[in-house]
């Protein structure tokens, strides 16, 4: 189903450097809502944990979700219970570790398989990063990443270690670099296959998606609301290539747009 865009968003002023900003829907009956967490609906912090909660997006994010006829999910790196300790004690439908782990508005869950390789290559990377200071192995059940926020210059020789590790055998995992983190992730998912299953049923089915992210993980996602007619919006203030349609700035952006869309459609 495509839609004329125009028919249902009022634009704002002032568009950024090189790309729109997004217009803001006006009837959210006709959006599903595809939200990336890091750097996107929240700032980037030094580590993984931490991560600041802005005390009023939880409840903002809720009363999106209701508006929208409950065609919300959050797309992102983080696994499911993550996700849940940040926006405790609302429950979002939640596609997790790019799309490894799938909780439905019904609460009903997907995964992929857990590789056999993942453990022994999580015990190679522990004595890595415990053999480079600033390093931080981040565990997930399905994958891991190793950070270098806190040690940038090593960077390459991260994302150069674990490719050794994971494309020099058989492992059912996939190199996933990120920002100022490379991460291992099973093979065959990522977020626009999420969003995908997301819009083969109800609430999402029919309706046009909207995806909002900012890193190369989120590519996969702009694609597909790009297929089906839909908006992808990139935050980020840097200048290189993506497949996103609209600019915002930065999380700050990002959360007032999306009050912006509460007010537009409330009034
Ligand atoms: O898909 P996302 O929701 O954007 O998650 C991607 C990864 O985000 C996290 O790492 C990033 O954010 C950290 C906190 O701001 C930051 O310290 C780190 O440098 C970033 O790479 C998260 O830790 C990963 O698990 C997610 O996959």
């Amino acid at each position: 189903m495509k839609m004329d865009l125009a028919e249902d968003m009022t634009r704002p002023s002032a568009p950024p450097s090189d790309m729109p900003l997004p217009a803001v829907p006006r009837d959210l009956s006709r959006w599903a809502l595809f939200l990336d967490i890091d750097g996107t609906l929240l700032d980037i912090a030094p580590s993984p944990d931490a991560v600041r909660i802005p005390p009023d997006l939880p409840g903002m994010l809720d009363t999106l979700r209701e508006q929208a006829g409950g065609a919300l999910a959050l797309v992102t790196g983080r696994e499911i219970r993550k996700v849940d300790e940040f926006f405790a004690p609302i429950c979002f439908p939640v596609a997790g570790v790019h799309g490894a782990e799938l909780r439905m508005p019904d609460g009903s869950r997907k995964g992929t398989p857990i590789s056999p390789a993942l453990p022994g290559i999580i015990s190679e990377l522990q004595v890595f990063v415990d053999a480079n200071p600033g390093l931080l192995l981040e565990r997930k059940a399905r994958a891991v990443a190793v950070h270098y926020r806190q040690a940038p210059e090593l960077g390459d020789e991260v994302e150069a270690h674990v490719r050794l590790l994971v494309e020099t055998q058989e492992t059912g995992l996939e190199v996933q670099p990120g920002k100022m983190v490379v991460e291992i992730r099973p093979h065959g998912v990522d977020k626009g296959r999420a969003i995908e299953l997301f819009m083969e049923d109800a609430p999402y089915a029919g309706r046009l998606p909207l995806v909002i992210g900012d890193d190369w993980t989120d590519e996969a996602a702009f694609r597909t609301a790009n297929a089906r007619g839909g908006v992808s919006i990139r935050v980020g203030r840097d200048t290189r290539p993506t497949e996103a349609s609209a600019r915002l700035l930065d999380p700050t952006a990002v959360r007032a747009w999306l009050a912006s869309v509460l007010e537009s459609v409330t009034v």
